[in-house]
């Protein structure tokens, strides 16, 4: 433990979440970054063997504190985090990376009264998220209360919760929550239904505005932009009529432009160009209308682009 404490002065230190959504996913960018490092078991400081670097495991919620201070060079958490500590403008947001996608919503039991966020305003609501409710329902209290409400102390009441936000309705303790909703199934299973969305988020790599080694900082930005490009994209290729080319590339016009080979076969050419993962099938049939043959599609381990 000394040696780890002792070895951290000269290294960029790098802030991930410990445990949660986020966690897996960082270990996999890492892996794909050529990051190596061994975690003792229960240190929360790991030391990376082949860059400068010293990673430090810890709450989601505490990141962007951490980075925003300087007492950790750049960090991975959800925006949702960041909008939250109120640090926006103390950091510097480097990369999406296409992790983590949720949204933060209001939501109230689907066997009640309430339809709409205005019918929430003086009422009791309860989340993880005290500051960003806080912000949406004060302007709510501003548009809906009267002067005398606001002075008899009617406005609404947010209570923070750590955990199981989605249980608080049942409970007793809130008439409304705010709370995190990718799948929307803990919602459901919960009897609650959405009334309206506070902000959407996904993962973010972000940097301190004055990092300890701002070309070390890009370095390794480069390194994992290349690993999530790879997530995003799959390599095709095919061969088509040189005459249906021009259509051709219209569908698949690559990031740059589409690699196009001469075939050893008259009027036939073969196209490379990369796209992206979602719309792969979609591609591979206007293709084939097209009159493609030889369809393929590669994996991308890394890239830079
Ligand atoms: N269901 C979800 N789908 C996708 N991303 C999510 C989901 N829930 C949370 N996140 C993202 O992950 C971040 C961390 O959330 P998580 O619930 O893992 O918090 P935690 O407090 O660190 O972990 P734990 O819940 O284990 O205590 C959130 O701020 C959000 O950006
Ligand atoms: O819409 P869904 O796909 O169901 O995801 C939403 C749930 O995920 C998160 O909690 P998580 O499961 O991470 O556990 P937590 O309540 O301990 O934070 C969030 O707080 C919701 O409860």
């Amino acid at each position: 433990m000394a040696d780890v404490i002792n070895s951290l002065s000269d290294r960029l230190l790098f802030g991930i979440p410990k445990k949660g959504r986020l966690h897996e996913h960082c270990l996999s960018l890492l892996s794909g970054a050529d990051i190596n490092f061994h975690r003792h078991n229960r240190l929360d400081i790991a030391l990376v063997q082949n860059l400068p670097i010293a990673l430090v495991f810890l709450p989601a919620a505490d990141i962007p504190k951490y980075v925003a201070d300087g007492n950790v060079d750049l960090g991975i958490t959800g925006q949702d985090m960041i909008l939250e500590s109120q640090v926006g403008d103390r950091i510097e947001q480097l990369l999406e990376l296409g992790f983590g996608k949720c949204k933060l919503e209001v939501q109230v039991p689907v066997r009640s009264n309430i339809k709409n966020v205005e019918d929430l305003v003086g009422k009791r609501i309860v989340t993880s998220f005290v500051v960003l409710a806080g912000v949406y329902f004060e302007e709510l209290d501003k548009k809906y209360l009267s002067d005398d409400q606001k002075k008899e102390g009617k406005k609404t009441k947010i209570e923070y919760v750590s955990g199981s936000v989605e249980a608080a309705c049942a409970l007793g303790l809130a008439d409304g929550i705010v709370d995190l909703v990718e799948s929307g199934e803990t919602m459901r299973a919960a009897g609650l239904q959405s009334i309206a969305v506070v902000c959407s988020s996904q993962a973010i790599l972000f940097r301190n505005k004055n990092p300890s080694n701002p070309s070390l900082v890009s370095k390794l930005t480069s390194r994992i932009r290349g690993v999530v490009a790879a997530q995003k994209y799959v390599l095709l290729n095919y061969n088509i009529q040189r005459h249906s080319l021009s259509e051709a590339t219209k569908i698949t016009p690559g990031r740059q432009a589409p690699t196009i080979s001469p075939l050893e076969k008259d009027g036939w050419v073969e196209v490379q160009s990369m796209v992206c993962k979602n719309n792969v099938a979609e591609i591979m049939d206007q293709l084939e209308e097209i009159g493609a043959k030889d369809i393929l599609i590669f994996n991308i381990n890394n890239c830079r682009v």
